[in-house]
């Protein structure tokens, strides 16, 4: 056997156009674990209304956040393979859920290189039903189909590995270094809460109350909730961080149904009516940089806490192709090369 590696992250449009934007658009949200209705209901949804008026809005936000070589999340993640890559005597490939630079072609790629064995390595540290699972469905959907011999091993979700919180806490203390703060407000990427339902497999122990987390479950593993908690609670224990200087909230809602709350937005009005007024904000449910993180919080995001009496504001960047993060990733992948053992 002969192994490589598939990093897989989201995806970006090709080009911070409508015209680029509403394919991706498209091929994101028809995802049937990113919008889980009926593929009727998904595809009125999403090209009856959704599509209309989202890629012009999208590809507005995009424009005030890509760089010259391009989106900054996929700039971002090929620093972070080359970097992986180079401290590796195996192949090493990049691939995107949805866009250009596909799974597809990543798996191709190995392929090409002799790879027989891949280590599947979806760039989130939390496991969701719309981004982590879907990578894994849909690398297996495309072994299926085109690489049948290839034998593929995924690594599961890292959110409490603890070289991955030492390394996360780090970067976090770098940041803040001459930021005078009195609160951090740890945002991740929300989903609707139904995907909590949905991906609880006892069906009845996620009440998406706090409560459900301190009883013990094989629901824990696939709880994108929990997980983002965990990670909180980690960071803030590496940290010795007050309790009272460290919430939790979600952001990047659509409308319809609840999403997990508290809604990001609303801390920020929040915390600033509370007189917290100097605010520092980690985005650690991504890797790398990207519309998310780059123009919801660090552009929209600080607007709408000065707005609510805020003064000062400062957005902690993602781990990107820090050579910490990057060493780690190469230790978990000489672990799996060696023992076979992947990070828990
Ligand atoms: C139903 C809609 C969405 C769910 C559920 C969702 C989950 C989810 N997404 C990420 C990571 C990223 N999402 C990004 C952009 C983005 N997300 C949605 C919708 C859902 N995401 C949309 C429509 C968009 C596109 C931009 C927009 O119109 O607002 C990105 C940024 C990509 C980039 O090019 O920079 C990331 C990264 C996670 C981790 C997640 C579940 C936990
Ligand atoms: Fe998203
Ligand atoms: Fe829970």
């Amino acid at each position: 056997m002969s192994k490589g590696i598939l990093l897989v992250n989201l995806g970006s449009p090709d080009s911070p156009t409508k015209k680029d934007v509403k394919p991706y658009l498209d091929e994101f949200l028809m995802d049937e674990r990113v919008i889980d209705v009926p593929y009727a209901l998904r595809n009125l949804l999403v090209r009856g209304i959704i599509l209309n008026t989202r890629p012009k809005k999208s590809a507005k936000a995009y424009s005030k956040i890509w760089w010259e070589e391009g989106s900054p999340l996929i700039v971002i993640s090929e620093r972070f393979k080359k970097k992986v890559a180079q401290q590796l005597d195996l192949p090493v490939a990049l691939g995107m859920r949805y866009g250009s630079g596909s799974i597809k072609e990543g798996l191709q790629e190995l392929k090409e290189k002799g790879v027989d064995e891949v280590l599947l390595v979806p760039l989130y540290p939390h496991y969701a039903m719309s981004s982590y699972e879907t990578v894994v469905a849909k690398a297996f959907e495309q072994k299926k189909i085109y690489f049948p011999e290839m034998h593929i091993t995924t690594m599961p979700a890292f959110y409490k590995n603890q070289d991955y919180i030492k390394v996360l806490s780090k970067s976090i203390a770098e940041e803040l270094k001459g930021f005078d703060y009195d609160h951090i407000l740890f945002s991740y990427h929300g989903i609707p809460e139904r995907h909590i339902r949905k991906s609880d497999p006892t069906k009845y122990h996620c009440q998406i109350d706090g409560n459900c987390c301190k009883v013990n479950s094989v629901a824990h593993h696939t709880c994108y909730r929990h997980q983002c908690y965990d990670t909180t609670e980690l960071v803030k224990r590496e940290l010795a961080l007050d309790d009272d200087k460290v919430s939790t909230s979600f952001q990047s809602r659509l409308a319809g149904d609840p999403w997990l709350k508290p809604y990001t937005d609303f801390e920020f009005e929040r915390l600033a009516k509370e007189g917290k007024t100097k605010l520092a904000v980690i985005t650690p449910a991504f890797v790398s940089d990207c519309l998310e993180t780059l123009e919801e919080i660090a552009m929209e995001g600080e607007e709408e806490f000065k707005e609510a009496g805020g003064e000062s504001f400062k957005h902690i960047p993602c781990l990107n192709d820090r050579d910490d993060w990057a060493n780690l990733m190469v230790k978990w992948i000489k672990n799996w090369e060696a023992t076979e053992v992947l990070p828990v």
